[in-house]
């Protein structure tokens, strides 16, 4: 399947308040803030030197609350900055938004290409890091800024307080979309791939970044392909019961319903890594991310 979307530049807020469009192709103007993702509240906070704007995930009515007419500030008690509106999000009080002139257009421009993020999921062994190696080498013999977020590595460092269980997959799945949009709102090809087992995991992610700069690839290879290739021998290890709550095995996979690419795999027809590459970029391709 090789679905063709209509491009949208990608990714609000994050690292930088991103774009809904307004600035594409030409320089945003200084102080001006970049455009929320769809459904984003906006709440302008003047301050005395530049404009600061919130973000729009990071409005909490109590911390935004206008009373009488004036925004309140949120306990603060210094002078001159009373036109400040401050917020909570999450475990994060009194917080601003702070956007910069150089923002996600510029970069792209820079780059001559669109960020993005390409989402590959699929079993262990499924031939998720092969294929995001492969893309990031086709991608970048052709010119193209890529970066790879690979969970086995990420678990190295970033994720490494985190196991298998629902929930710390869960978390796993979402400081990497995080980090995931970061990359894309800098003008990256970021390249991810992790199981994501679940459905509403990945959804998450998807919300996260921009819908059309979302690229889900599922890698639908059938586990007993993965099992017999089991490179790291983990699939025995988990048979003979000395790993529980492995994907697949004792572990739900739950596969996309309706993704933009599924390379399908079947048992002793599987097409070469180039040749999945070359799908995924087409797709890139003819969707506008390979050109500013
Ligand atoms: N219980 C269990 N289930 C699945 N995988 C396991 C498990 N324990 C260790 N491993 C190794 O961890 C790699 C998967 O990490 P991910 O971060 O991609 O997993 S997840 O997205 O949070 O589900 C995975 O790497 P890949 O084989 O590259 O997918 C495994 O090597
Ligand atoms: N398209 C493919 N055809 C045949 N073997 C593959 C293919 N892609 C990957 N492999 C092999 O399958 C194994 C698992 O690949 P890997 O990329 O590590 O998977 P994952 O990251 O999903 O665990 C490796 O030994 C790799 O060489």
């Amino acid at each position: 399947m090789l679905a063709k979307a209509p491009f949208r530049p990608c990714c609000g807020g994050g690292g930088g308040g991103g774009g809904d469009g307004r600035w594409a192709g030409r320089p945003r103007p200084v102080g001006v803030a970049g455009g929320f993702r769809r459904g984003g509240a906006r709440l302008v906070a003047a301050a005395a030197a530049g404009e600061r704007r919130t973000a729009p995930e990071a409005v909490s009515p109590p911390a935004a609350a206008v009373a009488g007419g004036k925004q309140r500030v949120n306990g603060s008690a210094v002078a001159g900055i009373d036109r400040l509106v401050t917020s909570t999000v999450g475990k994060s009080t009194n917080i601003l938004w702070h956007d910069c002139p150089i923002g996600q257009p510029e970069r792209q421009k820079l780059l001559n290409q669109k960020g993005c993020v390409v989402w590959i999921t699929g079993l262990s062994g499924s031939g998720k890091s092969t294929l995001a190696c492969t893309l990031s080498h086709e991608l970048y013999s052709r010119g193209h800024l890529t970066y790879v977020l690979d969970g086995d590595n990420l678990r190295h460092g970033l994720n490494r307080d985190l196991s298998f269980k629902a929930e710390d997959r869960a978390e796993n799945i979402r400081r990497v979309g995080e980090v995931a949009k970061l990359f894309a709102d800098a003008g990256v090809i970021c390249i991810a791939s992790l199981i994501s087992p679940y459905r509403s995991d990945r959804n998450a992610c998807r919300n996260l970044v921009h819908n059309s700069s979302f690229i889900e690839v599922f890698l639908n290879v059938p586990l007993e392909v993965c099992e017999a290739r089991d490179p790291k021998g983990l699939y025995k290890l988990a048979r003979s019961g000395k790993i529980k709550g492995f994907t697949g095995i004792d572990d739900p996979y739950e596969p996309p319903f309706d993704c933009e690419i599924v390379i399908q795999c079947k048992v002793g027809d599987c097409a070469a890594p180039k040749s999945m590459a070359d799908q995924v970029v087409s797709y890139l391709e003819a969707n506008g991310f390979l050109q500013d």
